[in-house]
């Protein structure tokens, strides 16, 4: 499967072009890095992807189509910040099946455990938040994970535990993954494909 982008042009507002006419592919399969200076628009693009925004010009395809946005999303997003990415008000089991229902070895694998479940956002670190947003965007049905400085505020262990479970399962399931981080050494780590934004724009 292949997910692309096709001279997309955004803007916010009446602001300045953020980019105009960006070319982009990735495969199902590859684990591409994307780097660049801050404020470059790699978020604002990362978002694109997933359909949280929509480009003015151009167009984000999946196998050269429109990607279904009425139904469970095969591209998905997670961002540095887990407490603005759930609801305060559900209880973490309620929250990480929000779009599809994660088995006990996938929580296991990303170190939930199961007494988080009965608790509340607030009551969890961001690195305990963080691993059911992670969990949460690997429904069977996804296709492709960005990751936005998924693991930037997590310690070293962590990190790696996450990341460890991300790439088995994407491997496993030939997902693609699409790897935002100012870490240069995550990024090479990770990444069999390494992307600077200002050579898309
Ligand atoms: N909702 C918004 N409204 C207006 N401007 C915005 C909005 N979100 C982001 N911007 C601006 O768009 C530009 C690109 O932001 P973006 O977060 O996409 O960059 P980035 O490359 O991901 O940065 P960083 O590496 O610091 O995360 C920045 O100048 C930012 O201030």
């Amino acid at each position: 499967m292949l997910l692309e982008a096709n001279h997309v042009s955004f803007r916010y507002g009446t602001e300045p072009w953020l980019f105009r006419h960006v070319d982009f592919k990735i495969k199902t399969g590859e684990i591409v890095g994307l780097v660049g200076p801050s404020g470059s628009g790699k978020t604002t693009f990362g978002r694109l992807l997933a359909g949280y925004e929509t480009p003015h010009e151009g167009s984000i395809t999946l196998d050269g189509s429109p990607v279904p946005s009425n139904r469970y999303h095969p591209i998905q997003l997670v961002f540095q910040h887990p407490e603005k990415a759930v609801n305060p008000r559900w209880k973490m089991r309620k929250i990480v099946n929000e779009g599809w229902e994660p088995d006990e070895a996938l929580l296991e694998k990303l170190g939930i455990m199961q007494e988080w479940l009965e608790r509340w956002p607030n009551e969890l670190s961001g690195g305990e938040l963080q691993r059911f947003c992670v969990a949460r965007a690997l429904g069977t049905n996804t296709r492709f994970l960005i990751a936005d400085e998924m693991t930037t505020m997590l310690d070293a262990i962590t990190q790696a535990q996450i990341w460890h479970a991300v790439l088995e399962i994407a491997e496993k399931r030939n997902m693609g993954v699409l790897v935002i981080s100012h870490d240069h050494h995550l990024i090479h780590r990770l990444c069999t494909r390494i992307i600077e934004f200002k050579d898309l724009v």
